[in-house]
């Protein structure tokens, strides 16, 4: 069987990815002993997240070269805003009453910064391990969980170990695959650099989680997700 540039990035990010794995929010998660606390701070910057996650998505539609990519990732970028606003009107958490966290603002503008000063290959390597890191990640959760319907959080354990989920990671890994096979090497470098950078965030997201992480007092929050007036 032949390595894909996929299996690629899979290997070069095995350290991180064990590493979250072994974070506390993550475990704590999956056995169902996560304070409320942090589930909710988590909810709230996750939809946070999400809203700039859906732009950079929606620049990847921008910049595809070929029409049935624009279609995914506009799609991708639709589903993101549909879960943020799900978490809106499950009434569980007031999203727009948290400040975004510094790590949230962090992964956001990186993934916005990709957007607007790098290509399409880039883009597409940078919003890669949002989906297939939490299929992981969800698969994992979902062994540790055992019956979601009494889980505290099996609702949400539910959600990312979907089906339609795994197919829609399947699908951005082909693109990106078919991106890397037509890139020159340097292109291919800034693809890893964008995967292995995102797969960074990720881990920091959900320690920022556990650490209910907020600004120093006085500083100025930076809302990424919400564009000037
Ligand atoms: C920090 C963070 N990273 C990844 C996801 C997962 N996720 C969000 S949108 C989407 C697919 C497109 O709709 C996926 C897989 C998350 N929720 N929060």
């Amino acid at each position: 069987m032949t390595t894909t540039f996929c299996d690629e990035l899979w290997t070069a990010t095995a350290e991180i990815r064990a590493a979250i794995d072994k974070l506390p929010f993550v475990i704590a998660l999956g056995d169902g002993t996560l304070d409320r606390e942090k589930f909710v701070y988590y909810l709230a910057q996750d939809a946070h997240y999400l809203r700039g996650y859906a732009r950079a998505l929606a620049s990847a539609a921008a910049k595809a070269d070929r029409p049935q990519d624009i279609a995914f990732f506009a799609k991708s970028a639709h589903d993101a805003v549909v879960v943020e606003s799900s978490l809106h009107e499950s009434n569980v958490v007031d999203v727009d009453a948290w400040t975004p966290s510094p790590t949230g603002t962090g992964y956001t503008s990186y993934l916005l910064s990709v957007a607007h000063t790098q290509g399409y290959p880039e883009l597409t390597a940078a919003v890669l391990p949002c989906f297939w890191i939490y299929a992981e990640v969800g698969r994992a959760l979902l062994e540790l969980a055992g019956d979601l319907t009494t889980h505290p959080y099996g609702d949400w354990i539910g959600t990312y170990a979907d089906e339609e989920f795994e197919a829609a990671t399947e699908h951005a890994r082909q693109i990106v695959n078919r991106l890397a096979d037509q890139a020159d090497p340097a292109t291919r470098a800034r693809m890893r650099t964008a995967f292995t950078t995102a797969s960074t965030w990720e881990w920091m997201f959900w320690d920022a989680a556990w650490r209910m992480e907020s600004w120093p007092v006085g500083a100025a929050p930076v809302q990424v997700s919400e564009p000037a007036k």
